[in-house]
């Protein structure tokens, strides 16, 4: 009943269209049914060589009439209906636009963003099928059944009664049997289809594994295989399709021969002229169930996209709260600071604490999946903290609003992404109105300025797919770039050198601590290329601070840190020598 309720949400506001198309469609359904039904008289009354012409003159007139209207009410109907269709369309994206925007990042039972997003997408254009293939022609029929079961009423009940059992049978009982067997197939088909999906993301982006390892044939043989097995399924469904049409046929002409058959033995009031017309008015009712079939089809995978659609809903929300930005030049206190990511689960980080002065420069490191990532998302609002503290100058940040956390906690992430369109405008991600002068300041800063000048069009030169023509560390470099030009009080870098060498690895180090001077810097890495340089470190070990310091005392303790830092000392020094 939710479901429903949640698809009435997006089509109430264009009540009075649906009911326009409604009435449409029942108007076109009705011209179509007296144009057949009284051709039929029209036939059978000129073949008795009428004395006058008056006697077919008014069945000419509606002949004339229902045929004109028909197309005028279809073309209308479809024009209305699928104007609001559209129009809801447009709401459900926004919805989903703003549900996707408020959850990012999320990670849902292994599913990857993108994975969801191109379902969400799927689901949301079949909602929008909901109303055009299934709720209308459903409505439509029921008052087309109406208006049948009242015309032909007039001529007998028996000869309308079964009218209505002919249009139960092929309206609801064939579609409902038919559907069960292709709801099987279409699972089926569905989980071939995404592993077939699987196979094709892994072989575009793992291609250059998959070369090197000389896996192409195994790829290759397993899509062939599941293409077959596609296939066959495919075939089943549409041969099923056809077994339902020609049933549909089959109880039309039944009802037909049954009403025939009521009227030789003389059920009923109907003169001999009026027969053709009767067989005809039944046929012309059929028009009204004919959709039925991908009705019941269109609603089941509608409301299971419904299903999956308000599921997103359930996926936690990164609060926003509204406001203008106020500048920020505090110290950063964290205290006592745990987290999970769902109730339940193992906290991912428990009671971290430490403080951030102006200018400094502080490093977290650990091994992978200790929690460096998601303490970063904490501080820049991605995800709520419920347990602890985080103030920036004595404010609690939960409190601050998400301009001012914007504009003071500025994020340089792993892999850095590059929009398809002018280095200019990629720099000036986060103030697109920005100054030419200003872009150029910050690339200086960045030193990327040069790279960028020896471009063909220089700051103008649009980038192609994720800055294909740039080097990781240039990507990086942008990044930097970026973030240098919001002017943030807070640098946050999570693992900003992680493809790059040692050596452009120290030049966009001495590039970024020479150019945010002032400013305080949170480093996330697992190298220890500039760890001499940091003020503080911080070792984080399943979410738990188990030690901290600087390089010098921490090389010295003998601990995780001392470890991790020798392993790198030896790996950087073959790296030196190879
Ligand atoms: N969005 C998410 N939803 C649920 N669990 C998550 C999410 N992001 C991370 N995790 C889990 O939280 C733990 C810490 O992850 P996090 O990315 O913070 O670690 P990390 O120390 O940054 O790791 P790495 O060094 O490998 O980047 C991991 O077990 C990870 O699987």
């Amino acid at each position: 009943m939710q479901k429903w309720s949640w698809i009435l949400k997006w089509v109430a506001p264009f009540r009075w269209r649906i009911l326009l198309a409604i009435a449409l469609g029942f108007f076109a359904f009705g011209a179509n049914f007296g144009l057949l039904g009284i051709s039929g008289l029209l036939i059978s009354r000129t073949a008795l060589h009428p004395s006058t012409i008056l006697m077919v003159y008014v069945p000419l007139v509606a002949v004339r009439f229902f045929g004109l209207s028909r197309a005028a009410f279809r073309y209308t109907e479809r024009l209305v209906s699928h104007d609001f269709a559209l129009r809801s369309l447009v709401r459900i994206r926004e919805w989903l636009f703003e549900t996707l925007e408020r959850r990012i990042p999320f990670q849902v039972s292994g599913r990857t963003f993108g994975d969801i997003l191109s379902s969400a997408l799927h689901d949301v254009d079949s909602v929008q099928f909901l109303y055009i293939r299934a709720i209308a022609p459903s409505l439509v029929a029921v008052f087309a059944a109406a208006l049948t079961f009242t015309v032909l009423g007039t001529f007998g009940v028996s000869i309308a009664v079964t009218t209505m059992i002919g249009l139960l049978v092929a309206g609801l009982l064939v579609p409902i049997t038919l559907i069960r067997y292709r709801q099987t197939l279409g699972r089926r088909a569905q989980a071939d289809r995404a592993k077939v999906a699987e196979i094709l993301t892994d072989s575009v982006r793992g291609w250059r594994d998959i070369k090197a390892f000389g896996q192409e044939s195994a790829f290759f043989n397993r899509l062939v295989h599941l293409g077959h097995t596609l296939r066959e399924t495919d075939i089943r469904s549409v041969g099923s399709q056809r077994i339902a049409q020609s049933a549909f046929l089959l109880v039309q002409g039944l009802t037909i021969c049954a009403v025939l058959w009521e009227l030789s033995v003389g059920s009923g009031h109907v003169q001999g002229v009026d027969v053709a017309m009767v067989a005809l008015f039944v046929l012309a009712a059929f028009e009204a169930v004919a959709p039925s079939f991908s009705a019941f089809e269109q609603t089941g995978v509608s409301l299971a996209g419904v299903d999956r659609l308000r599921a997103l809903e359930s996926f936690p929300v990164t609060p926003f709260i509204p406001g203008e930005p106020e500048p920020q030049s505090g110290i950063l206190t964290v205290r006592e600071l745990s987290f999970r990511y769902a109730d339940g689960v193992s906290p991912v980080l428990s009671n971290v604490s430490f403080e951030a002065h102006p200018g400094k420069k502080i490093a977290i490191v650990g091994q992978s999946g200790s929690g460096k990532t998601t303490l970063l998302n904490i501080l820049t609002g991605l995800f709520p903290y419920t347990e602890g503290s985080i103030q920036l100058d004595g404010t609690e940040l939960a409190s601050l609003n998400t301009a001012t956390l914007r504009s003071t906690f500025a994020v340089v992430s792993q892999q850095t992404h590059l929009f398809r369109g002018r280095i200019r405008d990629n720099i000036a991600l986060g103030r697109p109105n920005a100054p030419l002068g200003i872009i150029i300041e910050a690339a200086k800063l960045a030193r990327i300025h040069q790279r960028i000048e020896n471009m063909p069009e220089g700051y103008d030169t649009v980038l192609g797919e994720r800055g294909s023509q740039l080097s990781g560390g240039e990507r990086q470099r942008l990044a930097l770039a970026r973030v240098l030009l919001l002017d943030a009080q807070f640098l946050l870098m999570d693992e900003p050198t992680g493809h790059l060498d040692l050596e452009t690895e120290r030049e966009f180090y001495s590039g970024l601590f020479e150019s945010a001077r002032g400013r305080t810097i949170i480093l996330v890495t697992h190298r220890y290329a500039v760890m001499d340089q940091m003020d503080e470190i911080i070792v984080l070990k399943q979410g738990c601070v188990v030690e901290r310091g600087v390089h010098a005392d921490l090389v010295q303790q003998g601990g995780w840190y001392e470890k991790g830092y020798r392993q790198y000392a030896r790996t950087s020094g073959n790296q030196r020598s190879n």
